[in-house]
């Protein structure tokens, strides 16, 4: 996670410095964490510590503001020698030759695949089949893939899938492409945007290479092709692609093209192209309902190993409704947010988070938002507070609970009741007794105090643990 929220520091420090200032202070940096909403950085020596104290210190605290931490904090750490030899690069590495497997570290699998050519688009490691979630919205494009996947050349060819912008039309093509390549590793796969392949026509023409462009595309075993939409009103790139298309479907290679619409409307396509894309499958994905954006946040979540509770990606789910990679960007807002302000997750937090980017939402808080934070604050399990036990370390956080619940939802004594197993004269006793205690118990005023504040959406400046 810290990488993640380093990534847009970095974003917003770039645009606020020289890029020499930048190579020389900012790249080296790396991110250690976020300790009590404190984004802890290591830098290689005392040296870089001091400069970053005296002279970045604010531009870092502005990176973080913007990203929605209302009190930002950023420490140092010097980092030994060897650990620092031994910390990951801060870009990808490049692609291994070799085969890669799923990970054993837990979390998402990645993949790392052949590089066959030397300008070739390394496929996305996350991009596989076991990290897509199949929905109504997308079955039938997940089911066709998979399908090629198995007999490449034989099942559909082409495979045409169109659909929105960030709908996992990318995602699906590199599946089958890591999928081919991990049961196959001798076959060659190559990934290309149209843009690219248009790029590399106008090179090679230019460099008198036109052998060695036809030599790239026409020897592989599986073409993947995106955004071939953009092939529209480009006629020697067509013409190009025409051949190409030809060469690996007379030879039975598998074609993969995406586009964000259907052969039929992709204007100035020429004719014989498009009824080309028309000969295999043509298959959609729609925007993703409710359930599924609700399944690809929990398996987003898993894979940063992020306990993030159901009604909170809920809540992030009807916030965003149709690109899922504003969805994935959502959950990392909401993930960046409340580890800056060390705030455990509950809506209203994720609510607050979201508001600069998108409408705000009015949150109602429910009793198990109210449960969680009292929970979270007493350092005790949920279930402990709703139980039956009758020591003081859980009456008393059972007594605010109710109380807390009682001041911002609208459940009726009863109700509340009911959710504590209890009947309505124990709550009314445990508000009487809160109401009691409060101005003169100041451990629990502050805790009412500290809760309310962040059951309410971390209303007003002041927040700490
Ligand atoms: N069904 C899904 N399950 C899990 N993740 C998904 C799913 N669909 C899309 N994603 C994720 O959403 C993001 C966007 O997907 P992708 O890049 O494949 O979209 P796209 O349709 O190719 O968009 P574009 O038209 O912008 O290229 C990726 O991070 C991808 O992993």
């Amino acid at each position: 996670m810290s990488q993640e929220i380093w990534t847009d520091v970095l974003g917003y420090v770039r645009k606020n410095i020289s890029e020499v200032e930048y190579h020389t202070w900012f790249a080296p940096v790396r991110p250690l964490g976020v300790q009590q909403g404190s984004l802890v950085l290591g830098v290689r020596n005392s040296f870089a510590q001091e400069w970053f104290r005296k002279h970045y210190l604010e531009l870092l605290e502005d990176a973080l503001r913007s990203m929605g931490a209302q009190a930002p904090q950023v420490s140092f750490q010097v980092l030994p020698a060897v650990q620092d030899a031994m910390m990951l690069p801060a870009d990808p590495p490049p692609p291994r030759l070799t085969n890669g497997r799923a990970s054993g570290r837990g979390g998402m699998p990645e993949r790392t695949v052949v590089a066959p050519f030397e300008n070739r688009k390394a496929l996305n490691p996350k991009y596989i089949f076991e990290n897509f979630v199949v929905g109504p919205n997308n079955n039938l494009a997940h089911a066709a893939s998979l399908a090629v996947a198995e007999s490449p050349g034989k099942a559909y060819n082409p495979l045409f899938i169109y659909g929105d912008v960030g709908l996992g039309k990318t995602h699906l093509m590199h599946a089958v492409g890591h999928y081919m390549s991990e049961r196959y590793p001798d076959k060659r796969i190559e990934y290309v945007s149209t843009e690219s392949f248009t790029n590399d026509l106008i090179n090679a023409i230019r460099e008198d290479k036109m052998t060695q462009f036809r030599n790239r595309y026409r020897s592989v075993d599986l073409l993947l092709v995106d955004d071939i939409q953009f092939l529209a009103g480009k006629e020697r790139t067509q013409e190009e692609f025409f051949h190409t298309f030809n060469a690996l479907y007379e030879n039975h290679k598998q074609i993969i093209l995406s586009s964000d619409r259907p052969p039929k409307d992709i204007q100035t396509l020429e004719g014989r192209l498009r009824s080309r894309f028309e000969w295999g499958l043509i298959t959609d994905i729609q925007s993703p309902e409710f359930e599924t954006r609700v399944a690809i946040l929990k398996m987003n979540a898993e894979h940063h190993r992020m306990n993030i509770p159901q009604d909170v990606l809920e809540l992030i789910a009807r916030q965003v409704t149709s690109n899922i990679r504003e969805l994935e960007g959502a959950l990392m807002r909401v993930v960046a947010f409340a580890s800056l302000n060390n705030v455990p997750f509950s809506r209203p937090v994720a609510a607050k988070a979201l508001s600069n980017v998108f409408a705000p939402q009015e949150v109602k808080v429910e009793m198990a938002d109210v449960l969680r934070a009292v929970a979270a604050q007493y350092n005790i399990p949920p279930e402990a507070i709703r139980g039956s036990g009758r020591v003081r370390e859980v009456v008393t956080p059972r007594q605010v609970a109710m109380f807390l619940i009682r001041e911002l939802t609208g459940h009726s004594l009863p109700e509340i009741g009911s959710f504590f197993g209890r009947d309505h004269s124990t709550v009314m006793h445990a508000i009487a007794k809160v109401n009691d205690q409060l101005g003169k118990d100041s451990e629990m005023t502050e805790a009412v105090a500290f809760l309310k504040r962040r059951l309410q959406g971390l209303e007003g400046e002041e927040i700490s643990s």
